[in-house]
């Protein structure tokens, strides 16, 4: 499978400008955390990665073909998106939604049903409506909907945000290790997973792609303060890197994150 290739992408509605000029190369394989404050262009950039959103301008390429021309369930199998919101038309069972994502992907297969369902905590909800699930419940859904296809590309939109810490932790845990193998684009808010589990960060800000760079690299870079308007202070702790926001941007942060425990299970270093 060729990478996924947005060229130069705008995205304007109402007058307005979500996304301005952004390119980005996705390889077939990585682990990619898309941040930036409120409003700055994240979902925008997902759903247009994902074929959701039509560009104004540029283009966005699946493999050598225009993201657009590609069919739905060929769309559907290689390319798996999970919205920041969602809500089925019809009030169904979490089986039953799951069916329903395995379908939009191609033939529907009740092992990769029942894996999803497990492997998302779901058994002993698998009859139960969507209408009577939790905000966290329900994002474990739309989770399994999408990864009972396995597609090669997945595309998250802030898939932990309304989880618990442990679902959160193993969740971002499964993330990261999918993108040993396959291709995982995640919109985060919490900094100190993404920098933590995740290879490569894309920060934007403003419709703009501010930076994009491996996540070790990216953790000094001071653009990483301007675009959130705080000074973080960088802190080495035994369980990874933590950006603590402390105040003013122009305050001088202090420095050195160990190694993160994350991406290649290790033990982090001590503190320095
Ligand atoms: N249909 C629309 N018409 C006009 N403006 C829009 C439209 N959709 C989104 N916007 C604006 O575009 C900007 C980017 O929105 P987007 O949802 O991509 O931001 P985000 O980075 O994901 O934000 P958040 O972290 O709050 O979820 C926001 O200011 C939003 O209000």
């Amino acid at each position: 499978m060729s990478p996924l290739v947005a060229d130069d992408v705008t995205v304007e509605r109402r007058g307005a400008r979500l996304l301005a000029g952004t390119s980005l190369a996705l390889p077939n394989t990585g682990s990619v955390a898309i941040v930036g404050p409120n409003g700055a262009g994240k979902s925008t950039l997902l759903r247009v990665l994902a074929g959701q959103t039509a560009p104004t301008s540029g283009t966005v390429l699946l493999g050598d073909r225009p993201l657009a021309a590609v069919p739905a369930r060929e769309r559907g199998r290689l390319l798996g998106y999970v919205p920041q919101h969602f809500s089925p038309h019809w009030d169904l069972s979490v089986t039953d939604l799951v069916r329903l994502g395995v379908e939009r992907g191609g033939a529907p297969s009740i092992t990769a049903i029942d894996a999803a369902i497990e492997s998302n905590d779901l058994v002993t909800l698998r009859r139960r409506r969507w209408s009577a699930l939790s905000g966290g419940e329900r994002a474990r859904v739309l989770l399994a909907m999408v990864l009972a296809v396995d597609p090669p590309i997945l595309l998250a939109d802030e898939p932990g945000a309304s989880l618990d810490i442990r679902h959160r932790m193993a969740l971002v845990e499964m993330l990261a290790a999918r993108g040993r193998e396959r291709l995982c684009v995640v919109v985060m808010h919490d900094l100190d997973l993404a920098f933590r589990c995740f290879e490569r960060i894309v920060l934007l800000d403003r419709g703009r792609l501010v930076a994009d760079a491996p996540a070790d690299a990216l953790f000094e870079d001071r653009r990483l303060d301007a675009a959130f308007g705080v000074a973080f202070v960088r802190l080495a702790t035994e369980h990874g890197r933590l950006l603590q926001a402390a105040g003013a941007p122009t305050r001088k942060a202090t420095t050195s994150p160990p190694s993160a425990p994350c991406r290649d299970g290790a033990e982090p270093e001590s503190s320095r």
